[in-house]
């Protein structure tokens, strides 16, 4: 196979983000070298920039501080300090009076700002700085910040580094938490602002550089240009078979248009020939008259590049994931296919030699967590989706693509990617496999999982976002055809 597999270059900057140990490390070392408070005082200009481009005019608006003890209350006071400057009227609420940030607080009163004991302030100001708990915090909100969780407000809140209540590393929310219109991160992105609850919280995301030097990031979301570059792009000696032919078993008397679907998106994500083997060639091969068709299962198909095994499989997904797994091409298992896994557990990978790809939604992933002995449900599944996709990944040897409101793509050697484009139009009946299609498509191509599933799913929030135009309700076909439109965008 020659396909011109694009590999992403270096030089292109994913969103990544860092771990708070990370950051932590890389802050000392620059402390280290620098006088004391330089980090500080940037993180603080980048904060009271941002905040001044929200407000109308600076000049006599309200701006309210909550702050807590650490270094978070401390960005927040210094960044007040420099709105009152320029003529804002800063209030700061200490959530801990005698331990509050004494340099912070000496600049804001140095600059006009004064102190409150007022909570109502909170309503009233025309911007609140959250500067309650950043990456020091653990755990939700406690008692004298909670309450802040939910008082109504009028201006916007910008949460400093991390919105107060969101475990940074996860974005899991465990009780009250400020939710954020703005939230300005020092250094780099901390995971929890890229998944869901905490991405809910974090509202829009503005990062401040303050000249860390970080190790390879564990958690990236792909932007634009970092997709366009893994975008498989035919090559002038390629022909269909060259450029990759991906295997569909899918679908079944009762559940044909499974199969339809995931070849319709199979068809479009890049590969130059879509095999389907099920109970639904005829219905397949009417739609889609592209398609070759059998019925006689992946071990007789036909050579493939990568399999797609499992949606609307019904009674068959067993036979066709065994026959799928028993071949040396990449296989992604999905829906049917994926709760036969877990029910026999990952020793049914164990001897795999090309990879395997797992697309679950959460109550999926909560089955194949039972195969590993892990009893849970979907709600908790997506209130833990990084660390319940890398368990899975790492206990099945396989990529684990978790999709949800945040699809979460997991690798078994620990790396993790956030999908920025998903939408809630996307949650109609047959969306997830479409998706299969697609990512089996870009598999066959010759990308690895991680890019094959990181790409499929930014392109099939892309084509969600494209069909549902300015917002109306979707259908799973209308995503599949916007796929081409999507991905001319990318290229053009
Ligand atoms: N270390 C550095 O060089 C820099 C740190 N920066 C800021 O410093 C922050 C980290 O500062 P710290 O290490 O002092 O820690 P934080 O200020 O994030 O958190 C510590 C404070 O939060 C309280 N707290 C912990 N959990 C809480 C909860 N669940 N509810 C309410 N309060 C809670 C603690 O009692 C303590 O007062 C970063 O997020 C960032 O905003 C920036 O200024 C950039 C430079
Ligand atoms: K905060």
């Amino acid at each position: 196979m020659t396909c011109t597999c694009s590999r992403l270059p270096k030089e292109i900057p994913l969103r990544q983000a860092h771990t708070v140990a990370q950051v932590r490390a890389a802050e000392a070392a620059l402390m280290a070298a620098l006088p004391d408070g330089t980090l500080m005082q940037r993180a603080a200009a980048g904060l009271a920039a941002t905040c001044a481009g929200l407000l109308p005019r600076v000049y006599g608006s309200r701006v309210l501080v909550l702050a807590g003890s650490g270094d978070n209350g401390g960005d927040a006071l210094f960044a007040a300090a420099r709105l009152a400057r320029r003529g804002a009227r800063a209030e700061a609420l200490l959530l801990d009076p005698a331990k509050a940030h004494a340099e912070g607080l000496a600049a804001l009163l140095a600059a006009g700002g004064r102190v409150t004991g007022d909570a109502g302030a909170f309503g009233r100001a025309d911007l609140v700085l959250d500067g309650i708990v950043g990456i020091g915090g653990s755990g939700p909100l406690r008692p004298a910040a909670a309450p802040f969780a939910t008082m109504a407000r009028r201006g916007p809140v910008v949460a400093v580094d991390v919105p107060s209540g969101v475990d940074p590393d996860t974005g899991e929310v465990s009780g009250p938490a400020l939710r954020a219109d703005v939230t300005v991160c020092f250094g780099t992105h901390k995971p929890g602002l890229l998944i869901d609850p905490g991405a809910e919280y974090a509202g829009v995301v503005h990062l401040v550089g303050i000249g860390l030097d970080l190790p390879p990031a564990p958690v990236a979301a792909l932007q634009h240009a970092d997709v366009a570059a893994l975008l498989p792009v035919p090559g002038a000696e390629s022909d269909k078979y060259r450029r990759g032919v991906v295997g569909v078993a899918a679908g079944s008397a009762r559940y044909p248009g499974a199969a339809l679907l995931a070849v319709a998106g199979a068809l479009r994500g890049g590969a130059g020939a879509v095999r389907y083997t099920g109970h639904a060639a005829e219905e397949v091969v009417r739609r889609h008259p592209e398609a070759l068709v059998t019925e006689a299962g992946p071990a007789r198909a036909g050579r493939v590049q990568a399999w797609v095994v499992g949606p609307g499989g019904g009674d068959g997904a067993e036979q066709a994931l065994r026959e799928a797994l028993d071949t040396d091409a990449p296989v992604l298992a999905d829906a049917d296919a994926l709760t036969e896994l877990g029910r026999l557990g990952p020793a049914l990978l164990a001897g795999r030699t090309a990879p395997t790809l797992l697309t679950p939604h959460a109550g999926e992933a909560a089955r194949l967590l039972a195969g590993i002995g892990e009893h849970t449900d979907a709600d908790t599944v997506a209130a833990h989706r990084l660390r319940s996709a890398r368990l899975l990944a790492a206990r099945y040897g396989a990529t684990v693509l978790l999709k949800g409101s945040t699809t979460v793509v997991a690798d078994p050697d620990g790396r993790a990617r956030t999908n920025p484009t998903g939408t809630g139009w996307l949650g109609t009946a047959g969306s997830g496999d479409v998706l299969a299609g697609l990512a089996g498509s870009l598999l066959a191509t010759g990308l690895g999982p991680l890019d094959a599933a990181s790409v499929a799913a930014y392109l099939h929030g892309l084509a969600g976002r494209h069909a549902a135009g300015t917002g109306a309700p979707i259908t799973a076909l209308d995503i599949a055809e916007a796929l081409p439109s999507v991905w001319r965008s990318l290229t053009g």
